[in-house]
């Protein structure tokens, strides 16, 4: 197949060609046979496919909620070729045979998938870190759906057992007893973030990453919601994460969003937003993932106690992003390095999230002019609902995973093609492995290190 004219994140037209699975060739101009397939990309931009590195797919246990299938179709409308699923599903991810379980309903993803091991009281290290595990995570410092919070006494048992079996820690860190018990008595729905508030989180990366040296072990903060916690990790050396929601949503759209806006962490005052998207567009922060958290809006209907923590946005990430890009407000290359060569280099993907000869052929193609408003009805996740509805957003015309085109927004009554994705820490014999990588295009930028020439502000979220 080839893909002729496409305006790469660098701004660079190049043909591109796919030999099978993988990306055969890129250059200025490509000549073939002539029943090679081709695909006129004129006028339209390709991007490495998102790497979403945290998703909830719900199964087992909460198929009600979504599955892999439907996640899946979600992630490849939106331009997600990889997923990665988190362990607080029923039962938990926490010892082989719970893997393994898992391992038989990710077989059903059209993209390809990672899947994340927990903790709990119950969890049992070595069988877990006896199977192909993406990270051992997200770690649960304070409940959350799932209701997996550890204490630190298992924590630090979580991270030494990484240590030795060479594994990330993927954490989410808020510390519970900094929680604002005062706030119980609101019944609004920003009583959520005055209860869980932004010294939560902070207090709790600044712990993490003087562990994460004592134990010597790579850890990563997942949805760092408040500019300290991304500064905090930075000067640790620990990578970080920022979820679409923290990135374009705060405290001012509760009004709006009401209980289907609780989320952990949960949002914070729109000058902290602000100071967040500077971290993103700056390099500031290493990637963007969704913290895809589906619940049906009639769980989201209880009252703000009641109701479940969590939104999705796995179809609405990529899109929301091209968005932002196609203002002007981040360049292509940012959106290219948060969503993809960044999460392949931290996770260590070694053939994917860049557009060279020898990665696989992950691919989107857009055209960048082309907006539209998000609707819920239009997605194809089982969530009934978007916190973006009604917002502009860039899709994919184009998703391919490996060489196969697994959605095609042409082909109205099926979208989806027949295809199973695989567990990307699974190895597969291959002989194309043989060939040479080119690293030099397209070179990732940003991450944990770059300077901070941010201002800093007062404002407080408690
Ligand atoms: N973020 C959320 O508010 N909810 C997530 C769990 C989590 O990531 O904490 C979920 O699984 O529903
Ligand atoms: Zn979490
Ligand atoms: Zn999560």
């Amino acid at each position: 197949m080839l893909i002729r004219n496409a305006t790469l994140p660098d701004g660079r037209s190049r043909d591109v060609r796919i030999e099978g699975e993988r990306i055969a060739a890129v250059e200025e101009e490509l000549s073939g046979p002539d029943d090679e397939r081709e695909i006129d990309a004129t006028g339209k931009r390709l991007l490495p496919g998102m790497i979403d590195a945290h998703v909830h797919f719900r199964q087992p246990g909460y198929s009600h909620k979504e599955t892999w299938t439907t996640g899946s179709k979600s992630a490849a409308a939106g331009g997600a070729t990889t997923v990665v699923d988190q362990p607080n599903t029923d039962p938990p991810t926490v010892d082989a045979e719970t893997f393994d379980e898992k391992a038989d309903l990710a077989a059903d993803s059209i993209v390809d998938f990672g899947l994340n091991g927990g903790v709990s009281p119950r969890w049992d290290p070595d069988s877990l870190l006896d199977r192909p595990l993406f990270a051992l995570g997200e770690v649960f410092l304070a409940d959350s759906t799932g209701d997996m919070g550890i204490d630190e006494r298992r924590f630090r048992d979580a991270l030494a057992a990484a240590a030795e079996a060479d594994v990330t820690v993927t954490v989410h860190a808020e510390d519970a007893s900094r929680f604002n018990l005062g706030a119980r008595d609101r019944t609004d729905a920003d009583a959520w973030s005055a209860y869980r508030p932004a010294r939560a989180e902070i207090d709790a990366v600044e712990r993490v990453c003087a562990l994460a040296s004592e134990y010597d072990v790579d850890v990563h903060i997942a949805h760092a919601s408040t500019p300290e916690a991304i500064d905090a990790a930075g000067e640790a050396g620990v990578s970080c994460e920022v979820t679409p929601h923290h990135l374009l949503l705060s405290r001012s759209n509760l009004d709006d969003l009401g209980t289907h806006g609780r989320m952990n962490p949960p949002l914070r005052r729109e000058k902290r937003r602000e100071r967040v998207y500077e971290r993103v567009r700056n390099g500031q922060v290493d990637i963007v993932a969704t913290d895809h958290a589906p619940h049906t809006s009639e769980e989201k209907d209880a009252g703000i106690w009641d109701a479940p923590s969590g939104v999705p946005g796995v179809e609405t990430v990529l899109p929301l992003l091209l968005e932002e890009a196609r203002r002007g407000h981040l360049t292509y290359e940012r959106v290219r390095d948060l969503t993809a060569a960044n999460p392949a280099a931290l996770f260590d993907l070694p053939k994917k999230g860049r557009i060279a000869p020898g990665y696989d052929a992950d691919l989107v193609l857009v055209d960048p002019e082309a907006t539209r408003e998000i609707r819920a009805a239009d997605l194809h996740t089982k969530c009934d609902w978007t916190p973006f509805e009604g917002w502009q957003a860039v899709f994919p015309e184009r998703t391919i995973v490996r060489g196969t085109v697994v959605y095609d927004r042409a082909t109205e009554d099926e979208p989806f093609a027949d295809h199973r994705g695989r567990n990307v820490r699974v190895p597969v014999a291959d002989p194309a492995d043989e060939t040479q990588v080119d690293a030099s295009p397209e070179q990732p930028s940003g991450g944990s290190g770059t300077d901070d020439a941010v201002a800093e502000s007062n404002d407080e979220d408690a």
